[in-house]
């Protein structure tokens, strides 16, 4: 029987995994992973995703081990390796779950070309999204801009269920072509080591990402219409790394809630909706993380970078009166803006690679609106320190908030946070597990003044838009 090769993307699991059913089905199964930093256009993971890649890649091992399937792992250019892969085995078929981004769909193309020409057996399979982006579209065709009716539609459907884990006894036995070993690539950090924060509150890999899901229906999801607001309680899933890594699968999640409708339930899953939303924005605008949704905020006069120019690139300087700008970009990685809800949240994401979305909202409204800091920069900073950092879902929510974005938040709604830490942290347990040092002398003073800057940011908006 020829091999033939599965190969792993964004979807590290061995249960609900189509493109794994579909090469056991038809040969002795290999599978490959290719950590691919040198395709044109596909962004290199951040320091946080990083750890988690090497974690979920032992936990997928496993796995696959324990089916009698070898995993194969490899870095260098996509294209290339997957050739020489499926040639040195001599396979005579190829498999892989789609991938949305626009270069990451470059490459699979190309191989895709070659591999039919090359007489192999290829085929890709729906897995990552409910929705395919290119099949869900208003009357007239489009893309949906929109939310609501964007849900509407998609949640009309009935989702497929979840594909069982393949039996064991259908892995290739014979020889393998030279691979790497996973340490050798580095992913982990070395000196100094900052990864302790993320071990203690992260296990990757599947089984883990589907114990979370089962605690959380059982205990956590009755009450998730009130508890996903409050940083201060563990009231939401703490599912977003499990389904950025595709460790689970959004079926295996839409499926778990039943016929679960109760308003908790409901709101979960237009949680859910806004992760497919956040991609269906993605693949109609590739350059999502790099170019404004509304063009009008290219002529947002930031206080830096751009120098009041629009441009997120333009470093040369900064809008007159924010000299400070870089100093106090700064404070607000390292949270010592001297605001706690925005401090307690930065402290959060540097422990342990994650920050609850209320305070994810607060934090990156302060950076934007009182700051003046283009979202851009604070998009950079999530990507590189969240264990969930999603190329579709943080820019989205960015552009979100900064009022850039696709039915995004206006952006004459700017966070007080202060009011926000009242409202979300009656008790204070949430700033009090983040900063220890909160109502000593120890803790900075506030940065900026709530008041003025956010006048100043009502008014860079007119001016924005009174331009033509
Ligand atoms: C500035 C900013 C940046 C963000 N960056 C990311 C990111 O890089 N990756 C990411 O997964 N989420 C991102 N989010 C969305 C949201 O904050 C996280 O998905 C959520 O906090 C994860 O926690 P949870 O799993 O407990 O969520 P739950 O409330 O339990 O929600 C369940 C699942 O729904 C999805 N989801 C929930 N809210 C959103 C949302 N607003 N947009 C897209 N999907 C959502 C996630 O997959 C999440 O795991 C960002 C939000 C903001 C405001």
């Amino acid at each position: 029987m020829k091999p033939s090769i599965v190969w792993f993307r964004d979807d590290l699991r061995v249960a609900d995994n189509p493109a794994l059913r579909a090469a056991v089905d038809d040969g002795a199964a290999v599978a490959l992973y290719v950590l691919d930093e040198e395709s044109q256009g596909i962004r290199a993971h951040g320091g946080a995703s990083r750890w988690w890649l090497h974690h979920s890649l032992a936990a997928l091992g496993e796995d696959l081990a324990a089916l009698g399937i070898p995993l194969l792992l490899r870095r260098g250019d996509a294209a290339s390796i997957v050739r020489k892969t499926t040639t040195s085995l001599g396979a005579g078929g190829l498999y892989w779950n789609r991938r949305y981004g626009a270069a990451e769909r470059t490459v699979d193309a190309g191989i895709k070309a070659w591999a039919g020409e090359a007489g192999l057996h290829v085929a890709s399979f729906q897995a990552s999204l409910l929705h395919e982006p290119w099949e869900v579209t208003t009357k007239t065709g489009g893309q949906y801009k929109v939310f609501t009716p964007f849900w509407r539609t998609v949640s009309a459907q009935d989702f497929r269920e979840p594909l069982a884990v393949p039996e064991e006894g259908h892995g290739f036995t014979g020889e393998l072509p030279a691979y790497d070993e996973l340490d050798s690539w580095g992913l982990l950090p070395g000196k100094p080591d900052w990864s302790g924060g993320l071990a203690e509150m992260w296990t990757p890999g599947a089984a883990a990402g589907h114990k979370r899901l089962a605690d959380f229906v059982a205990d956590g999801l009755s009450n998730y219409s009130e508890g996903r607001n409050r940083p201060d309680t563990d009231g939401s899933s703490c599912l977003s790394p499990y389904l950025r890594w595709g460790e689970l699968s959004p079926f295996e999640v839409w499926h778990s809630l039943g016929s679960r409708r109760s308003e908790s339930a409901s709101i979960f899953a237009s949680e859910l909706g806004w992760r497919e939303f956040c991609w269906h924005q993605y693949f109609h605008n590739p350059e999502l993380a790099t170019a404004n949704l509304r063009p009008e905020f290219d002529r947002f006069p930031w206080a830096w970078p751009g120098g009041g120019t629009g441009d997120a690139n333009n470093s040369n300087g900064k809008h007159p009166g924010h000299e400070s700008a870089p100093e106090e970009f700064r404070a607000w990685q390292q949270g010592r803006t001297g605001f706690p809800m925005v401090d307690a949240g930065q402290r959060q994401l540097w422990h342990s690679g994650w920050m609850h979305n209320r305070v994810r909202m607060v934090a990156a409204s302060f950076l934007v609106k009182n700051l003046g800091i283009h979202w851009q920069l604070g998009e950079q900073w999530f990507w590189d320190t969240l264990v969930d950092a999603d190329p579709a879902s943080n820019p989205a929510n960015w552009q979100w908030v900064a009022g850039s974005g696709a039915d995004a938040s206006p952006f004459f709604r700017i966070f007080n946070p202060e009011a926000q830490r009242v409202k979300f942290d009656p008790q204070g347990k949430y700033i009090a597990h983040w900063i220890p040092e909160f109502g000593t002398p120890e803790y900075p003073e506030e940065i900026v003044d709530l008041k003025t800057t956010r006048a100043e940011a009502l008014e860079a908006y007119k001016e924005m838009r009174e331009v033509h």
